[in-house]
């Protein structure tokens, strides 16, 4: 459905992403790891279309979207949420989602989302209102409401105690289940990825070292060595 072939990003002299080809397939869950710095968030603005690559093609359902505008790559059905939050502050939650709706690709939210994220009674607060994690919670109702093909989550579980993400990862496979939609999902929070995502590509300075199941991409030396630092492979 979408699929990356050969992108290459550098901004000056920091090659951040580097000959990276990967296919997403319709209603996949997949999970982009990687240490700080590897290139995930580079990657995420290449697909959303705010960056444009150096090299390389980018295409949607056989369709070139390379050189289209973020907003062109959004109506085609790209979402994606940030690492820093953006919703509307002043508006109440259901504005938020309203707003979404209109400018989405038509067919309606699944009303049922607003339950699974735990914002039904928190309909009329307004958004700057809400604790952070219901924020963030809000932001990918959001993004769902446009009713993308794929949703990128940027780090969702961020900020997150342990019981709100187990919710978030419910709430997550709800999605995957009802809105017919893919998730490519970056987190630092193994535990929450390898619960959540078939399949895993891992980048690391900017280039994919693994791809795979959680438990292929566990047991890659490589993966070990340069995800989860030098000493965890004597902990293996
Ligand atoms: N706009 C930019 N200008 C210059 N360098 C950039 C820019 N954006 C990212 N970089 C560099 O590109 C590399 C990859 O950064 P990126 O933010 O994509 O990594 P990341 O894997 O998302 O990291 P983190 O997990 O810390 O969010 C880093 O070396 C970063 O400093």
């Amino acid at each position: 459905m979408l699929e990356l072939n050969g992108i290459d990003k550098s901004f000056g002299g920091v090659h951040a992403v580097r000959n990276v080809s990967l296919t997403l397939a319709a209603g996949e869950v997949r999970g982009l790891i990687g240490p700080n710095g590897a290139g995930k968030s580079t990657l995420v603005n290449l697909i959303s279309g705010l960056l444009v690559p150096t090299a390389g093609t980018i295409t949607l359902e056989g369709q070139p979207i390379t050189r289209q505008s973020a907003h062109e790559r959004a109506r085609k059905g790209i979402a994606r949420t940030f690492q820093n939050l953006r919703v509307f502050p002043s508006l109440s939650v259901e504005q938020n989602i309203d707003v979404a709706r209109y400018a989405g690709r038509g067919a309606p939210l699944p009303e049922a989302a607003i339950d699974e994220f735990g914002l039904r009674r928190k309909l009329t607060q307004r958004a700057n209102a809400l604790s952070y994690g219901d924020q963030r919670r809000l932001e990918i109702v959001r993004g769902l409401a446009l009713r993308p093909k794929v949703l990128m989550l940027d780090e969702p579980a961020a900020g997150m105690n342990e019981e709100e993400t187990e919710a978030l990862g419910r709430a997550l496979t709800w999605v995957q289940r009802e809105a017919e939609c893919a998730l490519f999902v970056i987190d630092h929070d193994l535990k929450f990825i390898m619960n959540l995502c078939e399949r895993i590509t891992v980048l690391d300075m900017g280039a994919i070292i693994a791809e795979g199941t959680p438990e292929e991409v566990t047991k890659n030396p490589k993966v070990v060595t340069a995800y989860l630092g030098e000493d965890a492979g004597t902990d293996a």
